[in-house]
């Protein structure tokens, strides 16, 4: 295919506002590439699903341009857009039967009947519902519902399936069981999945790429371990996993000082006596003896989660620190934390992905002359 080395969906500068002029999007920009599990992750409000309905085209952008395979496609109404959207309630028809409800987009092309039982008979195949083609939708679980409505939107071969909150309604197991099915359809299928999710483990599990939103703007955009191993900025750091997030000086490249003491870290690029947010992981904390770690902390609360426990304190300079650990602490007593260079993150206050990607490339510029 000629267009194939496009983005197949690119937003350029997208911004929506709604009649009483609040702006749900804010100039947002993005590509979308073929064939991978794309994930919209924020907190509720922040424009997921008006990035959505935008791509299948039943909202317009306020400004700015939607491209699919490289052609404008702000004027193109629903209908004509190679796009299908299994919305979170599935949106099927009661009265209808399984067969029926996949059926109906081809029915409504005016398929001939042959055609539409190949083709139905495949769809229900793929999502492993062969033999219930005559079943009505209130006989089938909602795990089931579910895959009905992906293969109501797979029969008509669209390049991109929108999924809004698709497994909401389901209950923690059956969730679990279905991220995993969605994600292997995906791969068998080669389309282009675009998912919505306010749940960031859903996101981590699932996703080849997530996008982080807050108020109508992309915060940082990546695989799932460049957010998790290098979140941006606080909100990423904050709304993906848990983090400690601690006040530091950036000295030099490759050395950062928080909680009062220098500490060798992998980061460069910021000016020295630069003041940073230095983020660590819980899980990169061991615990020591008192005179062995690189910090002293307190143990204020310990809480046994199964796996591990989840302990945390305050160091001499009064910043709390959690620890995920499967060795047991004591309340009241000094534990020493032992961490690599590694799991020290630095963050510039308030940077955004693109002023980061910016930093990033004059740094590297300087470093290779
Ligand atoms: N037709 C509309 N008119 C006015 N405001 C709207 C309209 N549709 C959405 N909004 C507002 O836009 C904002 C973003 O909505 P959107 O549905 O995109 O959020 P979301 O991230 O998908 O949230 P949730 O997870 O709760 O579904 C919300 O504040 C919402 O109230």
């Amino acid at each position: 295919m000629a267009q194939s080395s496009e983005p197949i969906i690119r937003f350029e500068g997208v911004t929506k506002r709604f009649d009483d002029d609040t702006t749900v999007l804010n100039g947002v920009s993005f590509e979308i590439e073929r064939g991978k599990f794309y994930t919209l992750l924020g907190p509720s409000g922040c424009g997921k699903t008006t990035i959505l309905r935008l791509i299948a085209g039943f909202i317009q952008p306020t400004e700015g341009n939607i491209y699919f395979n490289g052609k404008l496609i702000n004027d193109i109404p629903a209908n004509k857009r190679q796009v299908n959207t299994v919305f979170q309630d599935y949106a099927l028809f009661p009265h209808l039967n399984v067969f029926e409800n996949v059926a109906f987009g081809l029915r409504i092309k005016k398929m001939k009947n042959d055609a539409v039982k190949q083709k139905v008979t495949e769809a229900l195949r793929f999502v492993n519902l062969e033999g219930y083609e005559t079943r009505g939708i209130h006989e089938m679980s909602g795990g089931q519902r579910q895959r009905v409505a992906i293969a109501r939107a797979i029969v008509n071969e669209p390049e991109i399936i929108l999924l809004d909150e698709p497994l909401s309604a389901l209950d923690l197991k059956l969730r679990t069981e279905m991220q995993y099915e969605l994600r292997e359809l995906q791969r068998r299928l080669g389309i282009t999945f675009i998912f919505v999710t306010h749940d960031q483990e859903e996101a981590l599990a699932m996703s080849d790429e997530i996008f982080v939103l807050n108020e109508g703007s992309i915060q940082q955009s990546g695989t799932p371990t460049d957010i998790y191993d290098a979140p941006i900025n606080r909100f990423v750091a904050d709304f993906i996993g848990e983090s400690n997030i601690v006040p530091g000086r950036m000295k030099e490249d490759y050395l950062v000082e928080f909680a009062g003491r220098s500490f060798e870290c992998v980061d460069g690029g910021l000016l020295p006596d630069e003041p940073v947010e230095v983020v660590i992981r819980p899980e990169d904390l061991e615990i020591t003896a008192p005179e062995l770690g690189k910090l002293q902390v307190r143990v204020d609360t310990q809480l046994f989660r199964g796996v591990h426990y989840e302990i945390s304190g305050y160091d001499d300079a009064g910043n709390e620190w959690l620890v995920h650990s499967t060795r047991k602490a004591v309340v009241g007593e000094r534990i020493g934390l032992a961490f690599d260079p590694e799991a020290i993150h630095v963050m510039r206050f308030g940077e955004t992905e693109e002023e980061f990607d910016k930093r990033l490339e004059e740094y590297e510029e300087v470093g290779d002359e």
